[in-house]
């Protein structure tokens, strides 16, 4: 179960998106080699572009299923190579079919991304350029040149897609990070909140409980209208930090919103959640935010739901941790409440609760 990591971008729809046009070349080049190949004699040849045409005819009616995608890649890069490896085995010294060995690196990246990318590029790579150098050695009709040509062009297209890939990951990854965070304190933000809860519902099980604590900090309004918008913001970096620094590694901090901050804190009970929740709460009593040699008291309020709870009246995590936290704000402030009060639901009148 992993929480911490940002939402990932839909890495499998590009490649989908680029592999159906894959397809649809190699069955349009492979079906119109074939019975030229056929007709040239060369029976073998034309018997595997068949196949490969053929495949990729089976792989575009299964791409909408959008199930078992790492494999079909894989089998088709293998195809495909094979092709290309069997032409350079084969044809003639003059042939320009070296230039084909440009696709391995290229369509090997693309769709397998850097490790696999990698790793299909130096076998078959190696494998196509140790038959042209043998034949070389061999065979006489090969220029220096067209070899060199074939291995430095090959080569240079690795070297050039492996360090553009590693950018293009690199900068995913920032990209992703930044659509995660909050800009003014550098936690979380809501949207990650709602794919971090999402995910750990999905992998819970009764043995391992999680909770949700819902912060927000008491008359925070009165701040900025005393001391103005730039210590409030500064007031919310203050509790920003005090709440990354209380928290254990696999603990999420998120701001959600103006002054309310949320904590997702795995494998945590009630009992556990409420003891980090009140030491978070005291600690931000206890080390006011100083401007100018002036202290800003500010104290916080918050709500605590946990998985799994029998709570059959707020089966939103969200909804009934919003109610807690309204319960605080309403029976004075500064306290953290992590259950209902025990007279009928029907008394109480729940604020409506934002959607996480
Ligand atoms: N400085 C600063 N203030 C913000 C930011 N976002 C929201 N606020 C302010 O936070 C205040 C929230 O006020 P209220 O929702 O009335 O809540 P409160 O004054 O904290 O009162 P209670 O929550 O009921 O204790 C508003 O004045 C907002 O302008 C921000 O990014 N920076």
């Amino acid at each position: 179960m992993d929480a911490q990591t940002p939402p990932r971008s839909r890495k499998s729809d590009f490649r989908t998106t680029i592999f159906r046009i894959m397809l649809l070349i190699s069955m349009l080049i492979c079906a119109g080699f074939a019975p030229v190949n056929w007709i040239a004699g060369r029976i073998d040849y034309a018997l595997i572009e068949t196949v490969m045409a053929l495949y990729c005819l089976v792989a575009l009616r299964l791409l909408p299923h959008r199930r078992h995608l790492q494999s079909l890649f894989g089998l088709y890069l293998i195809l495909l190579f094979s092709v290309i490896i069997y032409g350079i085995a084969r044809v003639p010294p003059q042939d320009s079919h070296g230039n084909w060995l440009l696709l391995i690196p290229a369509f090997s990246y693309l769709l397998l991304g850097r490790r696999h990318g990698r790793l299909y590029t130096a076998i078959f790579l190696t494998i196509a350029l140790s038959i042209l150098l043998f034949r070389w050695q061999t065979e006489t009709g090969f220029t220096h040149l067209s070899v060199a040509n074939t291995l430095m062009s090959s080569l240079t297209i690795w070297l050039v897609i492996d360090v553009f890939e590693r950018q293009r990951i690199n900068m995913t990854i920032e990209l992703e990070d930044a659509a995660s965070r909050d800009p003014l304190t550098g936690l979380f933000n809501r949207l990650h909140l709602k794919e971090a809860l999402k995910r750990l519902q999905a992998s819970a099980t009764p043995g391992t409980p999680f909770a949700l604590v819902l912060f927000d900090l008491d008359h925070f309004k009165k701040v900025n209208d005393q001391y103005g918008h730039p210590v409030g913001d500064a007031v919310l970096k203050h509790f920003a930090q005090q709440l990354q620094s209380s928290v254990r590694n696999s603990d999420l901090a998120f701001r959600i919103g103006g002054e309310e901050f949320s904590l997702l804190l795995p494998n945590t009970d009630s009992k556990g959640a409420l003891k980090v929740a009140n030491k978070i709460r005291q600690g931000f009593s206890r080390t006011p935010y100083q401007h100018n040699q002036c202290t800003i008291p500010v104290t916080v309020s918050g709500g605590i739901a946990n998985w799994p709870e029998q709570e059959p009246q707020s089966p939103n995590l969200y909804e009934c941790a919003d109610r807690r936290l309204y319960l605080a704000k309403t029976s004075g402030r500064d306290r953290i409440i992590n259950r209902d009060p025990p007279q009928s639901p029907a008394n109480s009148t729940p604020k409506p609760s934002p959607t996480a």
